[in-house]
């Protein structure tokens, strides 16, 4: 049985005492002391086993603990130093400690943001033109600015020279223009730009690794405050070691590509540099850089014969090997990734290696297992057992996997061209009174106008004779397809999926306003977490709608332009999927970060479907959606009722009344499916 607390024994045995319970106070109290006495055994305990274990590991000469006292000597001296400095340099340093929101704004380059209008108002219309191109290059999508721009380029007195960018990192310049010489096979032109776009990648990296020893990221939690000296430490030094790791993907990153990191940055530059040098015959220099490559990918059979062939080229007895310096780089990066390795197997630390190129042996075979079941499980989520579907017509025409993502789903077929116009009359109808998205006639975007109109307020239009009974039924039946189809595609251990949320939505172009446009229709967003691209999380805190647990969008038409459904990665950049909406198309997938997605600009004519949210808990499914069923059933009721006095006049007036299975309404039951569903309704009702 695990010791119990010792301060809990304490306060149970003063209150034992308080009631006059001796002998509950004795036992309480004894415990108590027995408890601390154990803890503190346990790691004077500890402390000595572990002692002697790292003596062992020593071997012959001073001692561990004196050699402790060394490394930690220093430590403060170099702790020392540091803070002279930066006095010396900066004062004090605690003045110029922030916190990660100035620094991820900064990051992001908001102060040209200001700066630009800053410069406008005092008429400095060059710097204010510099400004915006800065903040642009960093925020491609901000619209705003790129009308500033539009504007500042058309201005006489701005010079072409203004639009450069302030914030410009060298090894991009170089890199960028190294590409473009080396996509031309422009092999002389391109090898200097190589070179110096290496050379100011690995500059840029020993910055960013040094400012990877900042302050300690505290995860304001209590237990941070409890932890004891070695663990401080070890949790602090391998978060130091993460961010340090983490620079190669830092330096990878263009601005304005947020975390869309270009793969295997600095061993791709030897990769082209092999190949350049050896296009203009430089054979030196091509088998040195292609043992650099091979550094990196020793095994690499297409290097290693071109390596082959440099050398039968060269003259002989050239000594060639790869670059030290990126021998070095590689060893300390090594040793980095074995420390952190280490932790995350040993002290539960999460590791995500942004190197491709890091040797199998090198990650722990527990890790490795645990990232192969987890593949694994990933892969099994796509295909669980499930039952017969709901209904014969529609088809599953595209999964997870086609879709490059996990819990995501495209079925066709739910609905008939007949239904499909039929409910997007119905939003037509509500249009002018349209309830749009938090009131607001275009909440996403200036250049189109959103309309929403839920199940209930449908309804409602039915009974003011505003709207068509069977057009309202038909939103109504659209809606239970979807959750049915939903439910079958992702079973969810029995537990049934409850509609959280119904919106029948157009978004329309508005004329005119079309040209250039950049913008989404919908920007990317997760539906029940808060997505952070910058660092590819989704926090599931409010005001996200977290009860959300899957998402469907049922497509109305296509006679559009633009408005394809897209998923990214938690980048929110990355396009995993793209899919182009039509009558009776489903796309239903889990609510969280996993499937961020956005909507493209629809830049002519009007985009309707139905979108759906559904929980898999009760207490948060839609009221209003039990008060549509009802009021739309007295209405059918009460017209039937009509109709059957109708018929009976009719009849007695000599009329033969219609046979069923004709009309619009019987049109749409010959298809099964339909059947299905409306057998499934009458079994609810
Ligand atoms: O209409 C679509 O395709 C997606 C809409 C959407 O993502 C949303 O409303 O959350
Ligand atoms: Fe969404």
């Amino acid at each position: 049985t695990l010791l119990q607390p010792f301060d809990r024994l304490y306060y149970s045995g003063l209150r034992a005492y308080f009631q006059k319970d001796w002998l509950a106070t004795e036992e309480y109290l004894l415990g108590a002391l027995q408890s601390r006495a154990r803890v503190r055994g346990a790691k004077v305990a500890c402390h000595a086993q572990c002692q002697a274990e790292e003596d062992q590991g020593a071997g012959e000469g001073v001692p561990s603990h004196l050699q402790e006292l060394g490394v930690f000597e220093r430590v403060l001296k170099r702790a020392e130093c540091q803070t002279y400095c930066l006095r010396q340099q900066v004062g004090p340093p605690s003045r110029h400690r922030t916190t990660q929101s100035v620094e991820d704004e900064f990051r992001r380059r908001e102060p040209y943001n200001y700066l630009q209008l800053a410069y406008f108002q005092q008429q400095k219309l060059n710097a204010a033109a510099s400004a915006a191109h800065t903040y642009f290059v960093a925020n491609p999508r901000h619209l705003q600015m790129k009308e500033d721009i539009t504007k500042y380029r058309k201005m006489a007195e701005v010079g072409e020279e203004s639009f450069r960018d302030l914030e410009a990192q060298p090894h991009w310049e170089a890199y960028d223009a190294a590409l473009s010489h080396y996509d031309a096979d422009q092999y002389q032109e391109a090898i200097p730009l190589l070179e110096a776009s290496l050379n100011e990648s690995f500059r840029a990296l020993e910055d960013c690794r040094v400012l990877c020893e900042g302050p300690y990221e505290e995860e304001e939690s209590e237990e941070e405050q409890h932890k004891e000296l070695y663990e401080a430490i070890a949790d602090h030094y391998v978060q130091v070691l993460k961010c340090k790791q983490r620079c190669v993907l830092d330096i990878a990153t263009k601005p304005g590509r947020r975390r869309y990191a270009i793969d295997d940055f600095l061993p791709s530059h030897f990769d082209m540099l092999h190949f350049a040098y050896a296009s203009v015959s430089d054979w030196q220099r091509a088998i040195e850089c292609a043992h650099t490559f091979l550094l990196f990918y020793p095994k690499n059979q297409t290097v290693t014969e071109k390596l082959r062939q440099y050398q039968s080229a060269a003259a002989e007895g050239l000594e060639l090997t790869a670059r030290e310096k990126v021998q070095l780089y590689i060893k300390r990066s090594l040793m980095e990734k074995t420390l952190i390795y280490y932790a995350v197997e040993n002290l539960e630390v999460a590791f995500d290696d942004p190197d491709p190129w890091t040797p199998e042996d090198l990650i722990p075979e527990g890790v490795r297992e645990r990232a192969r079941v987890n593949k694994k499980k990933a892969s099994d989520e796509d295909e669980p057992e499930r039952g017969p579907p709901p209904y014969d017509g529609p088809t599953v025409t595209q999964n997870a996997q086609q879709l490059n993502g996990s819990q995501r789903v495209v079925v066709d077929g739910l609905l008939t061209d007949d239904e499909c116009n039929s409910i997007i009359r119905l939003a037509r109808v509500a249009g002018g009174s349209g309830d749009g998205y938090r009131g607001r006639r275009s909440p996403h975007t200036p250049y189109e106008n959103f309309q929403g109109l839920t199940l209930l307020k449908a309804v409602k239009m039915v009974g003011e004779g505003l709207a068509n009974i069977d057009d309202a039924r038909h939103y109504l039946e659209a809606s239970e397809r979807s959750l049915k189809m939903t439910e079958w595609y992702f079973p969810t251990m029995d537990t049934p999926l409850h509609y959280s949320f119904t919106h029948l939505v157009c978004r329309t172009a508005i004329e005119g306003q079309q040209e250039g446009r950049i913008d989404l229709s919908h920007p990317v967003h997760a539906d029940n977490c808060i997505l952070d691209p910058e660092s590819r999380e989704c926090w599931k805190e409010p005001p996200a709608y977290t009860h959300r647990d899957y998402s469907a969008i049922l497509y109305l038409n296509d006679n559009f332009e633009g408005g394809d459904l897209f998923f990214t990665d938690m980048d929110a950049a990355t396009v995993t999927a793209q899919v182009r909406p039509q009558c009776g198309r489903l796309v239903a997938f889990s609510a969280g970060g996993e499937n961020a997605h956005g909507v493209r600009a629809v830049t002519r004519g009007q985009r309707c479907a139905i979108a759906l949210w559904f929980t898999l808990s009760p207490e948060y499914s839609e009221q209003e959606r039990t008060e549509a069923e009802e009021y739309l059933k007295q209405m059918e009721l009460s017209s039937a009722k009509t109709s059957q006095v109708e018929e009976n006049s009719r009849r007695e007036r000599g009329h033969s009344p219609e046979p069923p299975g004709t009309g619009e309404r019987g049109d749409h039951q010959a298809r099964t499916h339909k059947k299905k569903a409306s057998k499934n309704r009458r079994d609810e009702l």
